[in-house]
């Protein structure tokens, strides 16, 4: 059951009590609940419609690439993203110029769901401050073009671009997300931004400090 992510309903309070127990004391980042917030996500993604599986497909493989990975025989050194980098790079697991020995190494796939997670923050700071009639689609691809797309090529971002004119409308995101209200699912997205922003910024330091931001 721990490898699957479609057969929970989506709860948006869930998915923030995951990442805000992503963040040890000494601000390490768990890589285990960070991989189950994302489950979370990819869980509404799919409630969405079968137009946002070949995102939520790519979200998957890295899921569950990190799981396999904490779930391994060195999963020991997987307990934290500080602690999968150090290892990682100690002991030569990474590809730094191009891809080829370790095409699939926990660094490189938790750079593409770390970018991911800047999109995240920037669409739900534009849905926090929305007005009833805002656009979805609009507020989406603006996030998009802020973030992911400068790491994308051209036909996914033309694909991805094609995929937001399908999101529903505010009312309809807001009811999936199984809140309550408008008013408080502008609440919990004013609590749930500054987690997933410091979960962000922590890995970002992490990154930066390795010289990691740009992996193959
Ligand atoms: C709180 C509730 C509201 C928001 C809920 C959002 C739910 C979002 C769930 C998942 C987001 C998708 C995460 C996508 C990870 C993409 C990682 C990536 O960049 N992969 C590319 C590079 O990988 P490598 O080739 O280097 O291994 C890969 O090429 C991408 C393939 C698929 C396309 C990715 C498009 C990303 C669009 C992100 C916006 C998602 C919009 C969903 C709207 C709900």
């Amino acid at each position: 059951m721990a490898n699957t992510v479609e057969e929970k309903k989506f709860s948006l309070k869930e998915v923030l009590d995951t990442f805000s127990l992503c963040l040890s004391e000494n601000k390490e980042v768990y890589i285990e609940h960070y991989v189950e917030g994302w489950r979370g996500l990819v869980r509404f993604m799919n409630s969405l419609g079968s137009v946002f599986s070949f995102i939520s497909k790519d979200a998957v493989n890295k899921i569950e690439i990190l799981a396999n990975l904490l779930n391994g025989e060195n999963g020991t050194h997987y307990i934290t993203i500080q602690s999968m980098v150090k290892y990682e790079l100690d002991s030569g697991l990474v590809d730094l110029t191009q891809r080829d020995k370790h095409p699939e190494s926990g660094c490189r796939t938790l750079l593409r769901l770390h970018r991911a997670l800047r999109w995240l923050e920037l669409f739900l700071e534009r849905l926090r401050t929305s007005s009833e009639d805002s656009k979805t689609s609009v507020m989406c691809s603006e996030a998009y073009n802020e973030s992911l797309a400068q790491h994308h090529g051209w036909i996914i971002r033309k694909a991805s671009g094609m995929a937001f004119c399908y999101l529903p409308g505010r009312p309809t995101f807001f009811e999936v997300m199984n809140v309550g209200t408008p008013e408080e699912v502008v609440a919990m997205l004013g609590e749930a931004l500054p987690i997933i922003s410091d979960v962000y910024n922590i890995t970002e330091n992490v990154y930066t400090q390795h010289e990691l931001l740009q992996l193959p």
